[in-house]
């Protein structure tokens, strides 16, 4: 099969690695020239004793728009409308493999894609899946979400090796959100670590980040089970927990007293996180849904308000009176 990515980050060229091992041809698409040399010249840095002659990039989107019905996004969120605005999805199957919410619109990035080509079909591709891990074969389970069941059986198919498992899921909406929302929960578990409050409090955090995705996630049309599985606790938990996350790491830094712009210098990838943490905040305001992690993650990171008087007033909350399940 031949498949085109948008995005040669670490997601966009692990992805490309995984699929040219199955002995698939794969474009890559990306504005970064380097990116593309590097990729074109085999010497990217996760391309090391891996030689595979189906992977190739260009910084052009014609180039795209001619060589696969199948187009996988593996772009930061906030740069996919104008990046497929340039482009013709109407006939193509879509794959979104990034993770986020659109600042301003709220939208996911099935959402976006619909909006700007209303006929392509759209996919999500989600779960817990660090780049580095995937870029090396390692063993990695995803969700492949979406409404066409016999497409999705193909891809699948397509996709599919002892070493990236793919679950099926009709759930498009709880799917793409749970890679998003987690974003958001992984940078508070980064700032509680960073101001050393141990593990316990991370592991409620993690617990207390799921319910309120949950709540987020069902108030906008999705399934709780979702929430449950791999794309939502499962990713949760990996990003959360590990020092390999962008967004753990950037909640990190500024839990041990940096400021985002100085968080954002060091990491200098994406952090997914930080910009969903805009819409759910406006989310939670409109729609009244209760997210005390996530509007104290946007109080510290946007407002600069002080941590220490942000994290206080996040324990001394009123405790809940109802009776919940988690
Ligand atoms: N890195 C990971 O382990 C995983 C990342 N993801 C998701 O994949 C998405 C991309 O993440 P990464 O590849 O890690 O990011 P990255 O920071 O490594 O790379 C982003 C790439 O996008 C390119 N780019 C940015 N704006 C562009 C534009 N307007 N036009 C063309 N190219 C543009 C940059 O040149 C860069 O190569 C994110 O939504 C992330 O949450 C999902 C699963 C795993
Ligand atoms: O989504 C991811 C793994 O599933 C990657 O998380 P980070 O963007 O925080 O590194």
């Amino acid at each position: 099969m031949k498949l085109s990515i948008l995005g040669g980050g670490r997601w966009g060229v692990a992805l490309s690695l995984h699929l040219g091992r199955l002995n698939h041809q794969v474009l890559v698409y990306d504005r970064n020239q380097d990116i593309v040399r590097e990729i074109n010249r085999g010497n990217h840095p996760y391309m090391k004793d891996i030689k595979l002659k189906g992977v190739e990039a260009t910084t052009s989107l014609e180039d795209i728009e001619h060589y696969s019905d199948y187009v996988i996004i593996a772009l930061p969120v906030q740069a996919i409308r104008g990046v497929i605005q340039s482009l013709d999805l109407s006939q193509k199957m879509v794959i979104s493999a990034s993770k986020g919410l659109e600042i301003g619109t709220y939208k996911r990035v099935s959402q976006i894609v619909r909006e700007v080509h209303s006929s392509a079909q759209v996919f999500s591709l989600s779960g817990p899946s660090f780049a580095s891990e995937v870029s090396k074969g390692l063993p990695t389970a995803l969700v492949l979400a979406g409404e066409d069941t016999d497409q999705m059986r193909k891809i699948r198919d397509a996709f599919f090796s002892e070493n990236f498992r793919i679950y099926l899921s009709t759930d498009i909406v709880g799917v793409e959100l749970g890679g998003a929302l987690k974003n958001v929960v992984a940078i508070a578990c980064g700032i509680s670590d960073g101001l050393g409050y141990g593990e316990n409090a991370r592991a409620s955090l993690i617990t207390r980040g799921l319910a309120e995705m949950v709540r987020i996630g069902v108030k906008l049309g999705a399934k709780r089970e979702t929430f449950y599985g791999l794309s939502g606790m499962g990713d949760l938990f990996l990003t959360a927990s590990s020092p390999q996350s962008r967004n753990r790491t950037f909640g990190f830094l500024i839990g041990k007293g940096k400021s985002a712009q100085m968080a954002f210098k060091e990491i200098g990838q994406v952090v997914e996180g930080a910009y969903t943490v805009r819409a759910v905040k406006k989310l939670s305001e409109e729609l009244s849904i209760y997210a005390p992690i996530s509007c104290a993650v946007y109080e510290v990171i946007i407002e600069n308000k002080n941590i220490q008087e942000v994290v206080k007033s996040l324990l001394l909350r009123p405790p809940k009176e109802e009776f919940e399940v988690l």
